[in-house]
This record gives structure tokens, sequence and C-alpha cells, in this order.
């Protein structure tokens, strides 16, 4: 009996160049497009693009809205997206078309911790201003008072989103002498709190009174956009750090910027912003920020992972099985 669902020959494709070992490996399994170009598509071209393939394989700057996936041909079945994070594409009108969508969680998590716990270091100890410092040849030499920053160790730090990546960092964090506290939709099963040391906090807004450097590891999505807003902001006490490795959209960007200025924050440390590439250039102006461009999972070992991750997806639904890392709406 033929599988209706299945999709021998899927065509496939791919917006933006990926490393050459997966882009290889998909030609090879599937009829292939490939953008071999390092620039995300217009508009334009991922309409055309979705006008005729099965499968589309976008990347994490790649905007699927509703309009575009009202405009997909019929034969678009599966967006199977590379990376995690799925904010840019409308999973409802996905729903909608019949169109499933995959990411790539977990082979993302380590890396994306190693550079959160960097940044949680690197703001109150001001390594971003030392560097600056070394490279400018205006340095003097050692001092007692020289480049002093805050100890970490010993401080509380707040996790906001303890799924994959908030609960690496934690296991990070504890090995630097931090206390765990953390807020996420649905609380973590005993044995797990006990293996991070964690404490929940079921009210957001309690936890950001409580803590010293607070960090961010929930999705974008409706609930969490602007999350840490000009409110929330004003309950964390003026030494607070914020570091926010996830989504620009989930911090009030204007807000924490307009703290920054008045010293109603310590610093930030930050790898995503509201509008990337843009930084907002009153950022630029304040030494306590550490910035980094949207790297925290970029590794050579973790973009091939990714690629794997996006093949076997794709492979499973040609299949006609559900894919592994199908999102769900609701749950991203
Ligand atoms: N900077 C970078 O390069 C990277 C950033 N990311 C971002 O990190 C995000 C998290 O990734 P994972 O940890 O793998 O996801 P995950 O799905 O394992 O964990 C997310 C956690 O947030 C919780 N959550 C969701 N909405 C919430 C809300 N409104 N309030 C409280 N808790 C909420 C969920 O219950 C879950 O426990 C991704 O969605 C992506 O946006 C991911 C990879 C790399
Ligand atoms: O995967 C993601 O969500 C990213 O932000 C880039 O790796």
């Amino acid at each position: 009996m033929v599988d209706s669902r299945r999709c021998p020959n899927p065509r496939v494709v791919v917006t933006r160049e990926l490393p050459d070992a997966t882009m290889n490996r998909l030609e090879a399994l599937f009829d292939t497009v490939n953008n071999r170009a390092d620039l995300a598509m217009s508009r334009e071209q991922l309409a055309a693009a979705m006008a005729d393939c099965d499968v589309l394989v976008p990347t994490v700057v790649d905007s699927i809205d509703a309009d575009l996936i009202a405009g997909a041909g019929e034969r678009l079945k599966l967006i199977a997206n590379f990376g995690a994070g799925v904010n840019h594409i409308d999973l409802k009108a996905a729903r909608a078309r019949g169109i499933i969508v995959t990411n790539t969680p977990g082979v993302l998590t380590e890396d994306t911790a190693d550079m959160t716990m960097a940044l949680i270091v690197s703001v109150p100890r001001r390594l971003a201003a030392g560097e600056k410092l070394v490279r400018s040849g205006e340095w003097k030499g050692w001092s007692p008072g020289g480049m002093l920053g805050h100890r970490i160790g010993g401080k509380a730090l707040g996790i906001v989103g303890m799924g994959r990546i908030g609960q690496a960092v934690a296991r990070r964090a504890r090995a630097f002498g931090l206390s765990i506290h953390y807020h996420n939709r649905h609380r973590l099963p005993k044995v797990v709190e006990a293996e991070l040391q964690a404490q929940w906090h079921p009210n957001l807004d309690e936890m950001l009174g409580a803590i010293d450097i607070l960090t961010i590891h929930t999705p974008l999505n409706a609930d969490s956009a602007d999350m840490i807003d000009a409110a929330r902001i004003a309950l964390l006490r003026p030494h607070v750090y914020l570091i926010n490795a996830s989504r620009g959209g989930i911090v009030d960007e204007d807000a924490m910027i307009d703290a920054l200025e008045a010293g109603r924050l310590a610093g930030a440390g930050l790898d995503v912003w509201t509008h990337e590439p843009r930084i907002d250039p009153r950022l630029l102006a304040l030494p306590n920020v550490v910035m980094t461009p949207h790297m925290g999972s970029a590794t050579f070992e973790g973009r091939l992972a990714t690629g794997e991750k996006v093949i076997a997806n794709i492979r499973m639904w040609a299949d006609g099985h559900r894919p592994p890392d199908q999102v769900l709406e609701g749950w991203a």
C-alpha cells in the first residue's frame, strides 16, 4: 500500500548558505535548491521559493509571516527551521495551512549556555573595558584600584525560562558559586530542582526583587514579548546585571537603555537585539554593556549538528512519519 503521506523525493529549498557538509548531504538526499549566498533572501525571493517546494529550510533571520504562508504553494508541507527559536515563523498560520514546522533543539544548548556564562562573568568583571584598555595602549600597569568589578560567586542568579539552555546555564552557574533562582511556565521535577539546587519562583515579579543577575532563556512568544518591560526593570535592584542571549524582543530595549543610563541597572550582557542587526547607538556609549552579535550558538560543531537535525527531520517526514522536532503551537 502506498502511504499518501510519504514524499519520496521532496524538493527542498534552503534559504541561505549552510555548512558545506550540510549542503552536500541535502543535495545528495533530496531535490535541493540551495541559495548558495551568505545573504538572507528578500521577501520576494522567499515568496518565490515557497511557491514551488515541498520543504523550506529557513534560518532564524527569515521572517515567515502569515502572508507568506498564505501565498505558499499547495505542495509546501514542511518548514524545517535551521535553528532552535521559531519566533520568526507564524506557527498558527502554518498549522491552518497544514504545514508542519520543525526546529533543532538540544544541539545548540551547551554552546549557548557557554556564551551566556561568558556574559554573566564578563559584565560584572568588566572584561570588555579591560580588553579595550589594553588595546588602547593606555594601560599604566597593575594598581590596587585598577579595573575593579564585582565578584559573581555568592550572588543570586535569576533564570527566566528554565528549559534546555536555562538548565545548562544553571549547571555552569552552580560551578561558579551562584545560587539559582528560576521562573518558568512549569515547575521542574523535584529531582531536577535538587540536582541544580534551584529555587522556583511562580511569581516573576517577586523573583526580580530577590536576585543580583538576571538571565533570559524563554523563547520569544506572545507571553514573553516585552516580558521584561519598564515596570519589571523597576523591580530590579540597581546593582543588578541583565543578560539576554535568547531574543531581543523579550526585553523592552528602550526601557533597558533608560535604566542603564540612569544607573537603575548596573550593566547588561547582550547577544540578541530587538531589530537585528541594528544596535541602538545609545548602547554603544555605555561602558557597562558587553555586546556580542547573536553568536550564542556559533560553533562549527554546533552548526554541523544543526544541519544533521534539519536533515533528520526532513527524512522522517519524507518517509511519512512525524518528524522528531515538530514544534507544537503554544509550546514554543
Ligand atoms: N543566542 C543564540 O544564539 C541562541 C538563542 N536561542 C534562544 O533560546 C531560546 C530557548 O531555547 P531552549 O532552552 O532550547 O528552549 P526550551 O524550549 O528548551 O526552553 C524554553 C523554556 O522557556 C519556558 N517558557 C516559554 N515561554 C515562557 C514564558 N512566557 N514565561 C516563562 N517561561 C516560558 C518553557 O516552559 C521552557 O521551559 C530559543 O527559543 C531561542 O530563542 C537558542 C539558541 C541559540
Ligand atoms: O537557534 C537559534 O534560535 C538561534 O538563535 C541561532 O542559533
